[in-house]
C-alpha cells in the first residue's frame, strides 16, 4: 500500500493518477461499520479493474474544529490504521492534513481538488459522511458535486444493538472498562503496541515480575485497572494480566499511567523489545493497598481468575 500525504492545496496531477474507487472518512478504529465502507470500495476497484484507496483525515477534525481539544488519542493511530488498511487490502491511502485552510473548503472546492482531481471514479461513504466548511456536504449533495465524473455508493448504518456502531460509542465503551463488547463492534481485540522499558525492578521482589510498556501519547487506553491481556512477541500468543494505572501502593504522585504486563509462564529478559498487548476483560479498579503483602494476595486472586476466564474462553 502506499501512503500519499496531502496538504491543501496538493499539485498531484489527475492524468498520472490511476483510476481508483476510494472510501472516504475519519475511520478511527476500523470498527466493523467501518470496514463495510472499505471493503466496498475495495471490492468495486477490484470489479471495476480500478486502484482501491482510502481518503482519511490527520489530525482529528476535533483539533482545529474545537478549542478546547489540543491533543487526541486514537482508538488506532496512523501507524495502526495503515497496517489494517493493508491487510484490507488497499491499495493506496490518502492523508489529507485537517487544518483551517481545509475545514474552510465549500463543499464543491473539496469535492474537485479531493476527489475529481485524484482521479476517483467511484466514491463510499457511510449515510452520515459530511464534507466541506461546516459539514454543509452529505451524501444527499454528493451526487450534485459529482460533476457527473464518478459514481457514488452509500453504506447504510451498520449497528449492534439497535445503534450505530461508532467510534464515539467506542471510546465510551473503553472508559468504562467494557473491552469485551468494544472488541465486538471493533470485530477484533483493541490492541496496544509498546516498547518494554525499565520499571522500577519492584515486581520481581514481589514475585510477579512485570514488562512496563512505552506507549505513544496519541494512543487511547482503556480506563484504569487489571484486564486479562493477550501478548503478541515474536510471532507467539501468550496470556498474562495487565495493570494500566499509577501503582498507589508504592507511588504517591505519577502523573501519567503505566501499563505493565504479566506474562503467564514466561520469564526472560524483554527489555527493548516490542510487545503487542490485546485487551480482553476488565477484572477490577486498581486498589491502594497498606503493604506489598495485600497487593501480592490480591495479584493471586487475579491470577486465578483470569487464568479461569481464558481456559473458559478458548
Ligand atoms: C495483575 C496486577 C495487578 C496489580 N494491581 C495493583 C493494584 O491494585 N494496586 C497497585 O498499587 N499496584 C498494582 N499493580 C502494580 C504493582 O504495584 C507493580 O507491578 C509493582 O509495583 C512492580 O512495578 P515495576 O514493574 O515498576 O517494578 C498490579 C500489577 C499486576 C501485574
Ligand atoms: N456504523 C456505520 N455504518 C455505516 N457507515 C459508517 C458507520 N460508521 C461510520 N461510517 C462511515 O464510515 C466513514 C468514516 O466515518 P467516521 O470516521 O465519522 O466514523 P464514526 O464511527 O461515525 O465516528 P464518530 O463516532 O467520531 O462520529 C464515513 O463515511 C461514515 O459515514
Amino acid at each position: 500500500m502506499r501512503t500519499i500525504k496531502l496538504t491543501y492545496p496538493h499539485t498531484l496531477l489527475l492524468d498520472e493518477l490511476p483510476e481508483t474507487a476510494a472510501a472516504i472518512g475519519f475511520f478511527d478504529g476500523i470498527h466493523e461499520g467501518h470496514q463495510k465502507v472499505i471493503k466496498t470500495a475495495v471490492n468495486q476497484a477490484k470489479y471495476n479493474n480500478m486502484e482501491s484507496a482510502v481518503i482519511t483525515f490527520h489530525p482529528h477534525p476535533s483539533v482545529v474544529l474545537k478549542q478546547d481539544v489540543e491533543h487526541v488519542q486514537y482508538i488506532t493511530p496512523l501507524q495502526e490504521k495503515q497496517q489494517m488498511l493493508q491487510r484490507l487490502g488497499v491499495d493506496r491511502l490518502y492523508i489529507i492534513t485537517f487544518n483551517k485552510e481545509l475545514s474552510s473548503l465549500e463543499p464543491q472546492s473539496f469535492i474537485d481538488h479531493f476527489i475529481i482531481q485524484l482521479n476517483i471514479k467511484h466514491l463510499v461513504a457511510g449515510f452520515d459522511f459530511s464534507y466541506g466548511h461546516k459539514g454543509k456536504g452529505n451524501v444527499q449533495t454528493i451526487d450534485a458535486h459529482s460533476r457527473d465524473v464518478f459514481d457514488v455508493t452509500v453504506i447504510d448504518q451498520v449497528q449492534a444493538g439497535d445503534r450505530k456502531i461508532s467510534s464515539t460509542r467506542i471510546r465510551e465503551l473503553l472508559q468504562s472498562g467494557e473491552v469485551e463488547r468494544a472488541n465486538e463492534l471493533l470485530g477484533r481485540p483493541l490492541i496496544v503496541r509498546g516498547i518494554v522499558k525499565e520499571g522500577d525492578k519492584r515486581g520481581r521482589e514481589i514475585g510477579y515480575p512485570t514488562a512496563n510498556l512505552a506507549i505513544s501519547n496519541d494512543v487511547l487506553l482503556p480506563r484504569i485497572g487489571i484486564y486479562a491481556v493477550k501478548v503478541l512477541f515474536k510471532n507467539e500468543v501468550y496470556e498474562g494480566m495487565a495493570s494500566l494505572g499509577y501503582n498507589p501502593t508504592f507511588t504517591a504522585d505519577r502523573d501519567e499511567p503505566i501499563v505493565e504486563v504479566n506474562i503467564f509462564d514466561y520469564n526472560n529478559d524483554l527489555y527493548g523489545e516490542e510487545l503487542v498487548l490485546e485487551w480482553h476483560h476488565y477484572i477490577r479498579d486498581e486498589i491502594k493497598f497498606n503493604s506489598a503483602g495485600e497487593l501480592i494476595r490480591q495479584i493471586e486472586e487475579d491470577e486465578k481468575q483470569i487464568r479461569r476466564y481464558f481456559a473458559h474462553e478458548s
